[in-house]
C-alpha cells in the first residue's frame, strides 16, 4: 500500500478535526487517494500541553527544522494560523519541495500572491479550501466546476460569529453588546471579537474569493470593510417593517473593466436566498453568465467540517502528485479592471436621522437630498409628540458619493441631532421606478 507522509503545523480546533477525520474515515480515504495518510509530525507552541485527543507523543515538535529537513513527509499542513511565522514556515516548505494545505485566510489575503509565486517556482501544489467559508467547498467550485464562466457577482455571508450574533439581535431584539458577551461566554466568539465583528475576517476572505472569481489579483486594502457593531435593535426593526433583514455581507460585483469589493452591514429582501441563513451558518451566493444564480451553504467553521476541507485538500494534492497535474491560481494575476472607489458604486440606502420634531424639517431634508440627486422611496416617521424623532429613508437607485455629501449637508443642519445608522441595501436588481 503506497503511504504519504504529512506534518501538521498546529492541532488546535481545525487541526483537531484533521487528525480526527484521518483516523475515523481511513477507507473512504483511501479509497479516493489510493494511500494511505500518516501523520509524521506535528508541531506545537507547547509540546507538553495536555490534549484530549490520544496522539503519540513522540509526533510533537515545537522545532519546525524536524518538520522542513524531513524527506520522507510530503505535504505540510498549516493549521495554526498568524500571519508572519505562518508565512516563513510555508515559504520554507515550499522551498524544500513539499506541497503546502492551509486553512490560513489572513495570511493569503495578505501574502497570498508570494506564496502562490513561490509554489510555481518550486513546482509544489498550494490547496487552501477552509480558507473560505470552512467546509462549503466554494474554492474547488470556482477553480474547477466553474472555470467555464465569466463570474459576475459574488454575495457571501462569510464570517459565522456576526451572522450568529445579527440573528440572536433579530430573533431575540436584543443589543449587540448583550450578544456578543454571551457568545463569548459560550466560546463562539473569540475573546478578541474585532476581527469578526469588524468584518476584517469577511474581507480576508473576499479578498481570496474575488481573486478566484475575477481572474485578478485583488488586495486586501483594496475591499471597502465595514462591521456590525453600530447595528440597533432599531435597525433591524425598521428593516423588518420594510420587508428587509440586515446581514454583514461580502460582495464582489465584476463588469469587463471594474470590480466592486465591498463588506458591510446590508438589507437584503426577505426573500432573498441569503436571508434565511442563520446561526452560524456560512453561504455564498454565485452569479456565472453560464450558469446563472448558484448558492453553497454550510458550516463555515469548526473543527470537523473545516477539517473535511483540509482533508479534501490533501488529496488532492496526492492526486496532483500522482498525475502531475498542475493547479492554476488566480491570486498572482495582474488586475486590467480598475477596482472602484467606493464613492463611485450605486445602490440602495436606508439612512436613519435622529432630528427635532419642527415644523418644515422633512420638507429640508428632502431636498437636501434632491438637490445631490438622492432620490428617496421611502420615509417613515416614528415618535410622534417628543422633542426628538426618528426619521428614515430608503432611497431609490444612487451613487455612494451623492448620498455621502447630501448626509453631510443635512447632518449640519441645527434641526438634526445625528445620523443614527447608514445602511446599503441590496435587492439583487435595481427596482421599478429607481
Ligand atoms: N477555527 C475554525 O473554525 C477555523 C479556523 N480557520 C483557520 O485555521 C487556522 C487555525 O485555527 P484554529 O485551529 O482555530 O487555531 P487554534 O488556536 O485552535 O490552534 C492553533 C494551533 O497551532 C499551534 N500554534 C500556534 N502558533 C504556533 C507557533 N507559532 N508555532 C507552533 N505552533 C503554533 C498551537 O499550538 P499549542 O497547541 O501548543 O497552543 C495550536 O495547536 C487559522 O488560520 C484560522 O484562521 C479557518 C476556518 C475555520
Ligand atoms: N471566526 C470565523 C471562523 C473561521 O473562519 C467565523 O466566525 O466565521
Ligand atoms: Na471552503
Amino acid at each position: 500500500m503506497k503511504k504519504i507522509k504529512i506534518a501538521l503545523l498546529g492541532i488546535g480546533t481545525v487541526g483537531g478535526g484533521v487528525w480526527e477525520i484521518l483516523q475515523t474515515n481511513k477507507e473512504e480515504i483511501f479509497r479516493n487517494s489510493s494511500c494511505e495518510i500518516e501523520v509524521a509530525k506535528i508541531l506545537v507552541k507547547n509540546t507538553d500541553k495536555k490534549r484530549d485527543k490520544a496522539i503519540p507523543q513522540n509526533l510533537f515538535t515545537s522545532n519546525y527544522e524536524d518538520i522542513v529537513k524531513d524527506k520522507e513527509i510530503q505535504i505540510i499542513v498549516e493549521v495554526m494560523g498568524g500571519i508572519e511565522e505562518a508565512r516563513d514556515y510555508i515559504v520554507r516548505g515550499i522551498k524544500a519541495k513539499k506541497h503546502i494545505v492551509t486553512a490560513n485566510k489572513a495570511l493569503l489575503a495578505t501574502h497570498g500572491e508570494e506564496i502562490i509565486k513561490e509554489a510555481k517556482t518550486a513546482g509544489v501544489e498550494l490547496y487552501y479550501e477552509a480558507s473560505v467559508a470552512g467546509g462549503i467547498p466554494i474554492i474547488h467550485a470556482l477553480k474547477e466546476s466553474l472555470a467555464g464562466n465569466k463570474v459576475q457577482q459574488i454575495m457571501g455571508i462569510l464570517n459565522g460569529t456576526t451572522n450568529y450574533i445579527l440573528t440572536k439581535m433579530t430573533n431575540e431584539k436584543v443589543d449587540f453588546d448583550m450578544v456578543l458577551k454571551e457568545a463569548q461566554e459560550k466560546g463562539y466568539a473569540e475573546a478578541d471579537p474585532t476581527a469578526d465583528v469588524e468584518g476584517y475576517d469577511a474581507a480576508h476572505k473576499l479578498t481570496i474569493l474575488s481573486s478566484l472569481s475575477f481572474g485578478t489579483s485583488v488586495k486586501f486594502h483594496e475591499v471597502y470593510r465595514e462591521g456590525i457593531s453600530k447595528i440597533t435593535p432599531i435597525d433591524i426593526e425598521y428593516a423588518k417593517e420594510l420587508g428587509y433583514v440586515i446581514k454583514l455581507l461580502a460582495i464582489g460585483k465584476g463588469t469587463d473593466d471594474s470590480l466592486e469589493l465591498r463588506v458591510h452591514p446590508t438589507f437584503i429582501p426577505q426573500t432573498h436566498p441569503l436571508a434565511s441563513v442563520n446561526d452560524s451558518f456560512n453561504a455564498v451566493f454565485v452569479k456565472g453568465n453560464a450558469v446563472g444564480d448558484l448558492m453553497f451553504y454550510g458550516r463555515g467553521a469548526g473543527d470537523l467540517p473545516t477539517g473535511s476541507a483540509v482533508v479534501g485538500d490533501i488529496i488532492s494534492v496526492i492526486k496532483d502528485i500522482n498525475c502531475k497535474n498542475a493547479a492554476a491560481h488566480a491570486i498572482e494575476e495582474k488586475s486590467n479592471r480598475n477596482i472602484k472607489p467606493m464613492g463611485e458604486t450605486e445602490g440602495e440606502y436606508y439612512i436613519r436621522l435622529i432630528v427635532n420634531d419642527k415644523p418644515g424639517v422633512l420638507g429640508t431634508i428632502a431636498s437636501l437630498f434632491g438637490k445631490n440627486n438622492v432620490s428617496l422611496s421611502s420615509v417613515i416617521q416614528k415618535g410622534e409628540g417628543v422633542p426628538s424623532v426618528s426619521l428614515v429613508f430608503i432611497t431609490h437607485f444612487t451613487k455612494e458619493a451623492d448620498v455621502q455629501r447630501a448626509i453631510e449637508e443635512i447632518i449640519s443642519l441645527e434641526e438634526v441631532a445625528k445620523l443614527a445608522n447608514l445602511i446599503r441595501v441590496e435587492n439583487g436588481q435595481k427596482r421599478m421606478g429607481a
